[in-house]
Protein backbone atom coordinates (compact mmCIF):
# COMPACT_ATOMS: atom_id res chain seq x y z
CA UNK A 1 0.00 0.00 0.00
CA UNK A 2 1.03 3.77 -0.85
CA UNK A 3 -0.01 6.71 0.82
CA UNK A 4 0.70 9.64 -1.38
CA UNK A 5 0.34 13.60 -0.05
CA UNK A 6 0.15 16.65 -2.75
CA UNK A 7 1.12 19.71 -0.19
CA UNK A 8 -0.40 22.62 -2.12
CA UNK A 9 -0.03 26.27 -1.99
CA UNK A 10 -3.68 25.92 0.81
CA UNK A 11 -3.70 22.69 2.23
CA UNK A 12 -2.47 18.94 1.91
CA UNK A 13 -4.26 16.21 0.29
CA UNK A 14 -3.53 12.69 0.84
CA UNK A 15 -4.61 9.66 -0.27
CA UNK A 16 -3.93 5.44 0.27
CA UNK A 17 -3.95 3.45 -2.86
CA UNK A 18 -3.82 -0.30 -3.12
CA UNK A 19 -2.11 -0.70 -6.91
CA UNK A 20 -4.20 1.40 -8.31
CA UNK A 21 -7.18 1.62 -5.92
CA UNK A 22 -8.19 4.39 -3.44
CA UNK A 23 -9.34 3.05 -0.54
CA UNK A 24 -9.44 6.66 1.36
CA UNK A 25 -8.86 10.21 0.43
CA UNK A 26 -7.75 13.21 3.52
CA UNK A 27 -8.11 16.78 3.01
CA UNK A 28 -5.90 18.75 6.27
CA UNK A 29 -4.08 21.74 7.11
CA UNK A 30 -0.35 22.37 7.48
CA UNK A 31 -0.57 22.55 10.79
CA UNK A 32 -2.41 18.99 11.18
CA UNK A 33 -0.19 17.17 9.11
CA UNK A 34 2.06 14.91 11.57
CA UNK A 35 -1.18 14.03 13.39
CA UNK A 36 -2.81 12.98 10.38
CA UNK A 37 -0.34 10.93 9.10
CA UNK A 38 -0.11 9.27 12.14
CA UNK A 39 -3.50 8.06 12.43
CA UNK A 40 -3.51 7.43 8.71
CA UNK A 41 -0.75 4.76 9.30
CA UNK A 42 -2.04 3.66 12.00
CA UNK A 43 -5.19 2.81 10.56
CA UNK A 44 -3.49 1.50 7.00
CA UNK A 45 -0.91 -0.84 8.75
CA UNK A 46 -0.22 -2.26 5.34
CA UNK A 47 1.06 1.18 3.88
CA UNK A 48 4.97 0.77 3.25
CA UNK A 49 5.36 3.86 1.19
CA UNK A 50 4.80 7.60 1.47
CA UNK A 51 5.02 9.34 -1.51
CA UNK A 52 5.14 12.98 -1.09
CA UNK A 53 4.69 16.18 -3.40
CA UNK A 54 5.33 19.55 -2.58
CA UNK A 55 4.96 22.85 -3.75
CA UNK A 56 4.08 24.16 -0.30
CA UNK A 57 6.24 25.59 2.71
CA UNK A 58 5.59 22.59 4.46
CA UNK A 59 9.40 21.10 5.98
CA UNK A 60 10.98 17.44 4.73
CA UNK A 61 11.30 16.77 8.59
CA UNK A 62 8.17 16.39 8.98
CA UNK A 63 7.89 13.35 6.35
CA UNK A 64 11.41 12.19 7.59
CA UNK A 65 9.62 11.73 10.95
CA UNK A 66 8.05 8.71 9.50
CA UNK A 67 11.21 6.98 8.03
CA UNK A 68 11.12 4.21 10.59
CA UNK A 69 7.62 2.91 10.18
CA UNK A 70 7.57 3.68 6.08
CA UNK A 71 10.06 4.35 2.95
CA UNK A 72 9.93 7.74 2.13
CA UNK A 73 10.05 8.90 -1.14
CA UNK A 74 9.79 13.08 -2.49
CA UNK A 75 8.80 13.58 -5.45
CA UNK A 76 11.49 16.42 -7.00
CA UNK A 77 11.85 18.13 -10.47
CA UNK A 78 15.61 15.72 -10.15
CA UNK A 79 13.45 12.36 -10.91
CA UNK A 80 13.07 10.97 -14.15
CA UNK A 81 9.82 11.50 -15.63
CA UNK A 82 7.55 10.04 -18.65
CA UNK A 83 7.93 12.61 -20.71
CA UNK A 84 10.39 14.70 -22.77
CA UNK A 85 10.20 18.26 -21.41
CA UNK A 86 10.67 21.12 -23.38
CA UNK A 87 9.87 23.98 -20.61
CA UNK A 88 12.72 26.85 -21.35
CA UNK A 89 12.81 26.63 -17.50
CA UNK A 90 12.58 22.89 -16.19
CA UNK A 91 13.99 23.45 -12.67
CA UNK A 92 11.50 26.12 -11.87
CA UNK A 93 8.65 24.04 -13.43
CA UNK A 94 5.90 23.30 -10.33
CA UNK A 95 6.68 19.99 -9.32
CA UNK A 96 2.74 19.65 -8.71
CA UNK A 97 2.39 20.52 -12.47
CA UNK A 98 5.57 17.86 -13.41
CA UNK A 99 3.34 15.10 -11.61
CA UNK A 100 0.26 15.73 -13.44
CA UNK A 101 1.93 15.79 -17.01
CA UNK A 102 3.70 12.46 -15.75
CA UNK A 103 -0.08 11.08 -14.47
CA UNK A 104 -1.74 12.26 -17.77
CA UNK A 105 1.35 11.02 -20.26
CA UNK A 106 1.24 7.26 -17.81
CA UNK A 107 -2.83 7.19 -18.38
CA UNK A 108 -3.83 8.47 -21.83
CA UNK A 109 -0.97 7.07 -23.94
CA UNK A 110 -0.24 8.09 -27.18
CA UNK A 111 -2.53 11.12 -27.57
CA UNK A 112 -2.70 15.44 -26.71
CA UNK A 113 -3.05 16.31 -23.50
CA UNK A 114 -4.73 19.00 -21.83
CA UNK A 115 -4.45 18.91 -17.82
CA UNK A 116 -5.97 22.20 -16.33
CA UNK A 117 -5.97 22.00 -12.18
CA UNK A 118 -7.67 24.54 -10.60
CA UNK A 119 -6.79 24.88 -7.38
CA UNK A 120 -4.83 28.14 -5.64
CA UNK A 121 -3.84 29.00 -9.29
CA UNK A 122 -4.82 27.66 -11.87
CA UNK A 123 -2.57 25.91 -14.14
CA UNK A 124 -2.71 24.20 -17.85
CA UNK A 125 -0.17 21.69 -18.78
CA UNK A 126 0.17 20.32 -22.16
CA UNK A 127 1.47 16.90 -23.10
CA UNK A 128 1.88 16.36 -27.28
CA UNK A 129 1.07 12.42 -28.53
CA UNK A 130 4.27 12.35 -28.88
CA UNK A 131 5.34 12.56 -24.97
CA UNK A 132 6.86 16.09 -25.18
CA UNK A 133 5.98 18.61 -22.19
CA UNK A 134 5.16 21.91 -23.50
CA UNK A 135 4.12 24.14 -21.02
CA UNK A 136 1.04 25.93 -20.78
CA UNK A 137 -0.12 28.35 -18.40
CA UNK A 138 -0.73 29.91 -14.81
CA UNK A 139 -2.94 31.96 -13.66
CA UNK A 140 -5.07 33.26 -10.22
CA UNK A 141 -7.54 30.77 -8.99
CA UNK A 142 -11.24 31.52 -7.96
CA UNK A 143 -10.60 32.23 -4.28
CA UNK A 144 -7.60 34.49 -4.93
CA UNK A 145 -9.55 36.21 -7.60
CA UNK A 146 -11.91 37.09 -5.10
CA UNK A 147 -8.55 38.15 -2.18
CA UNK A 148 -6.81 39.76 -4.65
CA UNK A 149 -9.65 42.22 -5.63
CA UNK A 150 -9.86 43.11 -1.62
CA UNK A 151 -6.44 43.03 -1.11
CA UNK A 152 -5.16 45.60 -3.34
CA UNK A 153 -8.39 47.98 -3.59
CA UNK A 154 -9.31 50.74 -0.76
CA UNK A 155 -13.29 49.60 -1.40
CA UNK A 156 -13.58 46.28 -2.81
CA UNK A 157 -14.81 44.17 0.38
CA UNK A 158 -13.49 40.50 0.74
CA UNK A 159 -16.72 38.21 -0.55
CA UNK A 160 -16.90 34.32 -1.31
CA UNK A 161 -18.08 32.73 -4.27
CA UNK A 162 -21.72 33.23 -4.87
CA UNK A 163 -23.02 32.36 -8.58
CA UNK A 164 -23.24 35.80 -10.36
CA UNK A 165 -27.17 36.92 -11.44
CA UNK A 166 -26.18 38.04 -15.00
CA UNK A 167 -22.91 38.68 -16.43
CA UNK A 168 -24.03 42.51 -16.58
CA UNK A 169 -23.30 42.92 -12.41
CA UNK A 170 -25.93 45.20 -11.01
CA UNK A 171 -24.48 46.40 -7.96
CA UNK A 172 -20.64 46.18 -6.25
CA UNK A 173 -21.22 42.17 -4.96
CA UNK A 174 -22.71 41.21 -8.23
CA UNK A 175 -20.22 42.99 -10.26
CA UNK A 176 -17.27 41.54 -8.58
CA UNK A 177 -19.67 37.72 -8.83
CA UNK A 178 -19.51 38.58 -12.55
CA UNK A 179 -16.07 39.51 -12.78
CA UNK A 180 -14.70 36.84 -11.19
CA UNK A 181 -16.51 33.54 -11.75
CA UNK A 182 -17.58 34.51 -15.09
CA UNK A 183 -14.18 36.00 -16.13
CA UNK A 184 -13.01 32.08 -14.42
CA UNK A 185 -15.17 30.20 -16.54
CA UNK A 186 -14.38 32.71 -19.68
CA UNK A 187 -10.59 32.35 -19.03
CA UNK A 188 -10.91 28.05 -19.16
CA UNK A 189 -13.24 27.81 -21.93
CA UNK A 190 -11.35 30.68 -23.65
CA UNK A 191 -8.24 28.25 -23.43
CA UNK A 192 -9.35 25.35 -24.34
CA UNK A 193 -11.11 26.98 -27.39
CA UNK A 194 -7.61 27.68 -28.40
CA UNK A 195 -6.40 24.68 -28.32
CA UNK A 196 -9.05 23.21 -30.61
CA UNK A 197 -7.47 25.16 -32.92
CA UNK A 198 -4.38 24.29 -32.82
CA UNK A 199 -4.80 20.55 -32.00
CA UNK A 200 -7.44 18.43 -33.71
CA UNK A 201 -7.53 15.62 -30.87
CA UNK A 202 -6.94 15.86 -27.41
CA UNK A 203 -7.93 14.99 -24.12
CA UNK A 204 -8.65 17.41 -21.58
CA UNK A 205 -7.72 16.50 -17.19
CA UNK A 206 -9.67 18.83 -15.00
CA UNK A 207 -8.60 18.48 -11.40
CA UNK A 208 -8.21 21.09 -8.58
CA UNK A 209 -10.28 22.37 -5.46
CA UNK A 210 -12.94 24.18 -8.01
CA UNK A 211 -13.35 21.53 -10.75
CA UNK A 212 -16.30 20.16 -9.60
CA UNK A 213 -17.63 23.50 -9.64
CA UNK A 214 -15.95 24.41 -13.10
CA UNK A 215 -17.05 21.27 -15.16
CA UNK A 216 -21.10 22.42 -14.45
CA UNK A 217 -20.27 25.76 -15.69
CA UNK A 218 -17.76 25.19 -19.00
CA UNK A 219 -19.08 25.47 -22.85
CA UNK A 220 -17.13 22.49 -23.03
CA UNK A 221 -18.16 19.22 -21.41
CA UNK A 222 -15.46 17.48 -19.62
CA UNK A 223 -15.57 15.72 -16.38
CA UNK A 224 -13.76 16.58 -13.63
CA UNK A 225 -11.24 14.35 -11.65
CA UNK A 226 -10.57 16.23 -8.16
CA UNK A 227 -8.12 13.62 -7.48
CA UNK A 228 -5.90 13.68 -10.47
CA UNK A 229 -3.04 14.81 -8.77
CA UNK A 230 -3.23 11.82 -6.07
CA UNK A 231 -3.99 9.03 -8.43
CA UNK A 232 -0.85 10.72 -11.05
CA UNK A 233 1.72 10.53 -7.72
CA UNK A 234 0.48 6.89 -7.25
CA UNK A 235 1.39 6.33 -10.89
CA UNK A 236 4.58 8.14 -11.23
CA UNK A 237 5.53 6.22 -8.03
CA UNK A 238 5.12 2.89 -10.12
CA UNK A 239 6.80 4.06 -12.77
CA UNK A 240 9.91 5.30 -10.13
CA UNK A 241 10.33 1.70 -9.11
CA UNK A 242 10.09 0.26 -12.32
CA UNK A 243 12.66 2.72 -14.29
CA UNK A 244 15.21 3.49 -11.74
N1 LIG B 1 -12.00 24.29 2.32
C1 LIG B 1 -11.42 24.92 1.29
N2 LIG B 1 -10.29 25.62 1.48
C2 LIG B 1 -9.68 26.24 0.46
N3 LIG B 1 -10.14 26.22 -0.80
C3 LIG B 1 -11.27 25.54 -1.05
C4 LIG B 1 -11.96 24.85 -0.04
N4 LIG B 1 -13.02 24.22 -0.62
C5 LIG B 1 -13.01 24.53 -1.92
N5 LIG B 1 -11.97 25.34 -2.20
C6 LIG B 1 -11.67 25.89 -3.52
O1 LIG B 1 -10.50 25.23 -3.96
C7 LIG B 1 -9.58 26.17 -4.51
C8 LIG B 1 -8.20 25.77 -4.02
O2 LIG B 1 -7.93 24.52 -4.62
P1 LIG B 1 -7.05 23.39 -3.95
O3 LIG B 1 -7.65 22.99 -2.66
O4 LIG B 1 -6.86 22.36 -4.99
O5 LIG B 1 -5.74 24.25 -3.68
P2 LIG B 1 -4.41 23.85 -2.97
O6 LIG B 1 -4.63 22.94 -1.83
O7 LIG B 1 -3.65 25.09 -2.70
O8 LIG B 1 -3.73 23.02 -4.02
P3 LIG B 1 -2.80 23.56 -5.16
O9 LIG B 1 -1.71 24.30 -4.56
O10 LIG B 1 -2.39 22.25 -5.74
O11 LIG B 1 -3.62 24.38 -6.07
C9 LIG B 1 -10.00 27.57 -4.07
O12 LIG B 1 -10.05 28.43 -5.19
C10 LIG B 1 -11.41 27.39 -3.49
O13 LIG B 1 -12.39 28.03 -4.29
C1 LIG C 1 2.05 27.51 -10.23
C2 LIG C 1 2.07 26.77 -8.92
C3 LIG C 1 2.09 27.77 -7.76
C4 LIG C 1 0.73 25.99 -8.85
O1 LIG C 1 0.64 25.24 -7.68
C5 LIG C 1 3.26 25.77 -8.83
O2 LIG C 1 3.20 24.86 -9.86
C6 LIG C 1 4.57 26.49 -8.89
O3 LIG C 1 5.04 27.02 -7.91
N1 LIG C 1 5.21 26.52 -10.10
C7 LIG C 1 6.48 27.12 -10.34
C8 LIG C 1 6.51 27.90 -11.64
C9 LIG C 1 6.24 27.08 -12.88
O4 LIG C 1 5.59 26.04 -12.84
O5 LIG C 1 6.75 27.49 -13.95
K1 LIG D 1 -2.97 24.28 -8.72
Amino acid sequence: MVLTIDVGNTRIKGAVFENDTVLEFFIFDKNELQIKIKKILKKFEKVTDLVVASVGNVEKESFLHFKNDVNVCFLTNEDHFPFKNNYATPKTLGIDRIILASGATLQYPKQNRLVIDAGTCITYDFVDENDNYLGGAISPGLRLRYEALHNYTAKLPLLTFEEPKSYVGNSTPESMHSGVVNGFVYEIDGFIDQYKEDYSNFIIILTGGDALFLAKRLKNTIFANSNFLLESLNQTFQYKINND
